[in-house]
């Protein structure tokens, strides 16, 4: 039985686009996106442009032919897994892009996201108007997707002899499906400029069932108390994003919020787009965790120059500004670090051990396995929050600990339950041989505790805690659903199920996530403390999944 850790592998990316020499937008977005989402960036530059935070002073485009040499460089030698366009500038550059690309993979272009960057934030013309229908007629049909948002949507549209105002989220929805015939596989139609609000995504579903909706105020997708309360007076309205393919709509909805640092969001939103398909991500898949990452990006970023300045490209690598928790985002540092390594998190909190269990299928020897190996397990995770509470300073702090201490003591008893359930006495229990997976999760807790402060010893104890409440609320949801394949009546698991998603189980959840916080907020950590903090976290994920892995390979 062993704990196996996947190396993630770093796929070519290409950026076709203008260098922005404020660091915020075009090539210098991309390539930090890139490097943040751990793909290997490639750059063909477009256009030079002077450029800061307050507006652009000058644009030097690039010859063609110059460009075409800098693309076919890169296509000789690397191969790529997905390519991003944004400034193109000209009719001309667009052309070479657009016929140098077709040469050279004919119908079989690795998937290509095209921003049509045509006017920057701050009112610069970025492409010339006359462009426009090179971009439609030559590059779109080569895209995998295109990412317009308010403005660009309705050049296109004007363009492609259909003028609309974009005023609301009624509006988009025929636009999309009006420009995915231009020619694109599909259209992510940005709506971060068209304020919106939950009374119409509910009348859309409504009206509208086939549409999809992607919640994305919250990450620990089960996890109501992330979820945002749109009543509430601060939340000013939504952004809603519309990807329209060709046979679904899906909207993905998030929290406005109000932030100057927004310079270069299309740019990254776009990259991450380009990262994740170059994943082998789905358009669905891809898009979430672009939007999400975009979003986390301005809530994160701290102010740079004197005008607009960029949102945080690199926020999965480093933190500048831990957000302060508000209305509309009350859990920002959790929803920070469930993203940094949303992978490994979705690989433990929707384990195949996970679902078997929800079907009542799971062998009975790999759940009493399981629930053993866990009972050894929570030794080591009580004393890890004895030694929390010693390493407190305060009376509130030691409380918090100790009345974690009864919550594991409360579960320690459910396991026993359920051993005895299953015909297993205590003392077959205590006799249980540890396997290496406990050891080495429960070790790595104690010994973070023993090594870092407390800040670092609450985020190796957190995955645990967070987890198996995000587990118990998404079993109950799903099973609440019509047809659903998770089965509680029958299911010889009902009552781990019952245990994690109940109110006494959720209560420790509660307060475990005020004491993250509360934490980085009380004390807001560097940007190297902050990367302690997530690879601790990172790491107490990656064990979790591999408990699981240890229960599930006894087959
Ligand atoms: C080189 C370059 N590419 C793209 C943009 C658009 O970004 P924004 O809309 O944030 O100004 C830009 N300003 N500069």
């Amino acid at each position: 039985m062993t704990v196996t850790v996947k190396e993630p592998s770093q796929p070519s990316v290409l950026t076709i686009a203008g260098s922005d020499s404020s660091g915020g937008a075009g090539i210098q977005a991309d390539l930090k996106t890139f490097t943040a989402l751990g793909c290997y960036g490639t750059s063909v530059i477009t256009a030079l442009t002077a450029q800061n935070t307050t507006g652009v002073q000058g644009i030097h485009p690039c010859p063609p032919e110059f460009v075409k040499q800098q693309l076919q460089s890169i296509l000789d030698d690397i191969e790529l897994k997905a390519i991003k366009t944004g400034m193109l500038h000209d009719a001309s550059i667009t052309h070479v892009v657009a016929e140098t690309l077709k040469a050279h993979y004919g119908a079989a272009v690795p998937p290509l996201v095209v921003d049509p960057v045509c006017v920057s934030t701050s009112g610069h013309t970025l492409l010339q108007p006359e462009a426009v229908a090179t971009l439609v007629s030559e590059l779109f049909p080569l895209a995998a997707l295109i990412t317009p948002n308010k403005s660009e949507a309705e050049l296109l549209l004007s363009h492609c002899g259909s003028p609309t105002k974009l005023e609301s989220v009624q509006d988009m929805l025929p636009a999309a499906k009006k420009l995915l015939s231009s020619g694109c596989k599909a259209v992510l139609l940005k709506g971060g400029h068209i304020t919106a609000n939950m009374n119409e995504v509910k009348s859309i579903s409504a009206a509208h069932p086939e549409i999809h909706v992607v919640h994305e105020g919250l990450l620990g997708e089960n996890m109501e108390i992330l979820q945002v309360s749109e009543e509430d007076p601060s939340v000013k309205g939504l952004v809603i994003d519309v990807l329209q393919q060709a046979d679904s709509t899906t909207l993905f909805v998030q929290p406005h919020v109000e932030s100057s640092s927004t310079h270069g969001t299309g740019c990254t939103l776009s990259s991450a787009l380009a990262c994740a398909l170059a994943r082998g991500k789905d358009f669905v898949e891809a898009t979430r965790m672009a939007t999400v990452y975009t979003h986390l990006g301005i809530e994160t970023a701290t102010p740079i120059g004197r005008g607009h300045g960029p949102l945080n490209h690199i926020h999965s690598i480093v933190i500048r500004s831990v957000p302060q928790p508000t209305p509309s985002v009350p859990h920002p540092l959790t929803r920070v670090l469930i993203e940094s390594c949303r992978e490994t998190w979705k690989a433990y909190v929707q384990h195949e051990f996970v679902k078997q269990l929800g079907q009542g299928i799971l062998a009975r020897e790999c759940f009493l396995h399981f629930i053993k190996q866990d009972y050894l397990y929570l030794r080591y995770y009580a004393r890890a929050y004895a030694l929390l509470a010693a390493k407190s300073s305060t009376f509130s702090s030691i409380q918090a600990a100790t009345g974690t201490i009864i919550n594991v003591l409360n579960e320690v008893s459910m396991h026993r339950d359920y051993c005895a359930q299953w015909g297993i006495t205590e003392d077959e229990l205590k006799a249980t041989p540890e396997s290496p997976a406990t050891t080495a999760y429960g070790a790595f807790i104690l010994d973070t505790g023993l090594q870092g402060d407390s800040a670092r010893l609450i985020m190796a104890l957190a995955a645990c805690l967070l987890g198996y409440g995000e587990v118990g609320l998404w079993l109950k949801k799903e099973a609440a659903q019509p047809n659903s394949w998770v089965k509680l009546e029958g299911n010889p698991y009902q009552k781990w199920i019952d245990d994690y998603s109940g109110e006494v189980y959720q209560k420790a959840v509660k307060l475990g996530l005020a004491t993250i916080e509360v934490m980085a907020v009380a004390d807001p950590p560097s940007s190297v403390r902050f990367q302690e903090w997530q690879s601790t976290w990172e790491r107490c994920v990656r064990l979790e999944k591999g408990f699981w892995d240890m229960s599930l390979g006894l087959l």
